[in-house]
């Protein structure tokens, strides 16, 4: 099995900045005559930020301390790319085919990449970073993973992500349960069989092992092992979630579903809540856990004002993705979309004042569903019955708009099982079960949140003021939205209520904010048709058990 030596970390001395290297590994990963000769063992952020100053283009210290890097041609993920190596285990145990994200690929080919990756990470002058680490805070569902990398960016980004190990925990580290190559400067050979670029991204679920090729963009390792929790974890009876999670003053937890860009990170960051995650829970039966040991924040547009704690996290040790920044100042320009709109800052979680450690806490009171709605006729905040919370979780429903550039005028509807199709190992109805199970027996009751527009779509409206969703949140979890009266919406069948403190009541049935009472009708019945089609896929599965919750949900959806 692969290991790694432990040396002795040196003292510092003052010309030996180039030879940090603690340990000597042992890694037998290819019988080329190429060996990984420096690893460069768990380094601290202060050690990677100068071999990224030193070595790696693009990397700067912007003026508040941050580490600025650029990822290189790939800004997101690179979902069409991702391969799973199908074999007996699991050709029958995962999701395969329409509407699934895993693309199969053989056991040859995978090994044909990652003897590439391997070889690329081996024949490098310099050195590779190895990180020994955890992931999921509930200590006896714990996952040792282990990253290979040829960028400091990346090995500070995963120190920053993953669970920290003290001391002790690295000395009787182990084996790994798991681990990543990730090449991700060098290609794939796109001649490879299964390849249709020269980025890929594969999953070996029998060897544990990821291969990244292609692709420097970091997010990509931490949703890869993502994917991986997804199949572990519900293997323990344990539910894995696409959530962000807080915790109030007298322990009501809450649970932050949504897709991308859709505020998981901004309304799970709350000053006057414990911050148990911002993306990535387990929730078992003793409570949810938190899988990583950081965040991962969009800051496009980011102000100090609407997010003072986000804001301020991004210091000494965070890492800066794509950002633009003046080169003399090093100030920051947040609004600067000319890399990319998904500017990103990873930080450790203890960043947050109020995060909570160890990042664990109770049974959820509240499963708050986001939607970022750019048609702009969802409700700000409507009550969900179980079925409905199901309907919703299944389909997964955001629409962001296509893009900045001119012209772009209609939002495009995105449909994403679980809120997190894109993660999904096991078919989603496996994990609807599960949550609808679990809400059931702790009695958690379902929110369905628009963060997205109001008064009009995309175009004629405008985003609903965070402002104003975070009193509508607040509400949720003080309870007081539980106490006031509610009327139900003819296509949606939704509850909306008639007052939220501090927010104008005419908002919260979005007929009342459109000019033109047709259109609003039409882009009702538009966004309606567009749940009805994506639901048809699956209408044909039973949702655990019970046959009566298949027909409550099947029935919990539009009527049009
Ligand atoms: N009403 C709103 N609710 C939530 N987020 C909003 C709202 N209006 C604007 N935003 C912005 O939308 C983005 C949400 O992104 P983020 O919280 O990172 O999403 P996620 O974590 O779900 O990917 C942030 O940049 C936030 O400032
Ligand atoms: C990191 C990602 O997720 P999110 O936007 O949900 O934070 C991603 O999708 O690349
Ligand atoms: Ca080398
Ligand atoms: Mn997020």
């Amino acid at each position: 099995m692969d290991q790694i030596k432990v040396v002795q970390a040196k003292k510092h001395d003052q010309n030996d900045v180039d030879k940090v290297s603690h340990f000597t590994p042992t890694i037998c990963v290819s019988d080329s005559a190429l060996k990984f000769t420096d690893v460069l063992y768990n380094l601290t952020p202060a050690e990677l930020y100068e071999h990224a100053v030193k070595y790696e283009k693009g990397s700067f210290i912007t003026s508040t301390g941050a580490l600025a890097t650029q990822s290189g041609a790939k800004t997101g993920r690179s979902p069409r790319d991702k391969r799973v190596v199908k074999d007996a285990t699991t050709q029958d145990d995962l999701w395969w085919g329409k509407g699934s994200p895993n693309i199969e690929m053989d056991e040859h080919t995978f090994m044909i990449n990652r003897e590439r990756a391997v070889d690329y990470l081996n024949s490098l002058d310099k050195v590779v970073f190895v990180n020994d680490q955890f992931l999921n805070w509930d200590s006896e569902n714990k996952i040792k993973v282990r990253i290979v990398s040829a960028r400091a960016y990346h090995s500070l980004f995963m120190h920053n992500m993953c669970i920290r190990p003290t001391k002790e925990e690295l000395e009787n580290f182990g084996t790994p349960d798991f681990t990543i190559y990730n090449a991700g400067k060098f290609p794939c050979n796109r001649y490879t069989h299964y390849m249709t670029s020269s980025t890929s991204v594969d999953l070996h679920i029998a060897r544990k092992e990821m291969v990244i090729l292609g692709t420097m963009y970091a997010g990509e390792m931490k949703k890869g092992l993502f994917s991986v929790m997804h199949y572990l974890m519900p293997k323990r009876q344990i539910l894995s979630l696409h959530s962000g999670c807080n915790m109030g003053k007298s322990g009501d937890v809450a649970l932050f579903f949504g897709l991308s860009g859709t505020g998981k990170t901004t309304l799970s960051t709350d000053h006057n809540r414990y911050l148990i995650g911002d993306d990535e829970h387990c929730w078992s039966d003793k409570g949810v856990s938190n899988i990583e040991g950081g965040c991962y924040a969009k800051c496009i547009d980011l102000s100090r004002e609407k997010e003072p704690d986000i804001w301020n996290a991004i210091k000494f040790g965070a890492v800066l993705e794509n950002v633009v920044f003046d080169d003399h100042t090093r100030l920051v320009n947040y609004a600067d979309k000319s890399v990319t709109e998904n500017t990103r800052a990873a930080y450790p979680i203890e960043f947050i004042p109020n995060a909570l450690i160890p990042c664990v806490g109770p049974h959820p009171k509240n499963v708050i569903l986001l939607a970022c709605d750019a048609f702009g006729v969802l409700p700000p905040v409507s009550k969900l019955n179980l079925a409905q919370t199901m309907y919703h979780f299944i389909s997964g429903y955001t629409a962001l708009v296509a893009g900045t550039e001119d012209g772009i005028k209609e939002p495009t509807a995105t449909f994403s099982a679980c809120f997190g199709a894109a993660f999904l190992m096991l078919h989603p109805t496996k994990y609807a079960a599960m949550l609808a199970e679990k809400m059931q027996r702790h009695g958690a009751t379902g929110w369905l949140v628009n963060t997205g527009w109001s008064g009009g779509s995309y175009g004629s409206g405008s985003r609903i003021k965070l402002a104003y969703t975070r009193k509508i949140i607040d509400a949720i979890h003080s309870g007081s939205l539980l106490k006031t009266e509610y009327k139900k919406t003819e296509v949606f069948g939704l509850e909306i209520p008639s007052e939220v403190e501090e927010v104008p009541s005419e908002i919260l049935d979005p007929v009342n904010t459109w000019s033109d009472e047709n259109a609003y009708n039409e882009t009702l019945m538009k966004l309606a048709g567009l749940f009805k089609n994506n639901f048809e896929t699956f209408t044909n599965y039973q949702i655990g058990e019970d046959n009566k919750l298949t027909e409550e949900i099947l029935a919990a959806g539009p009527h049009c």
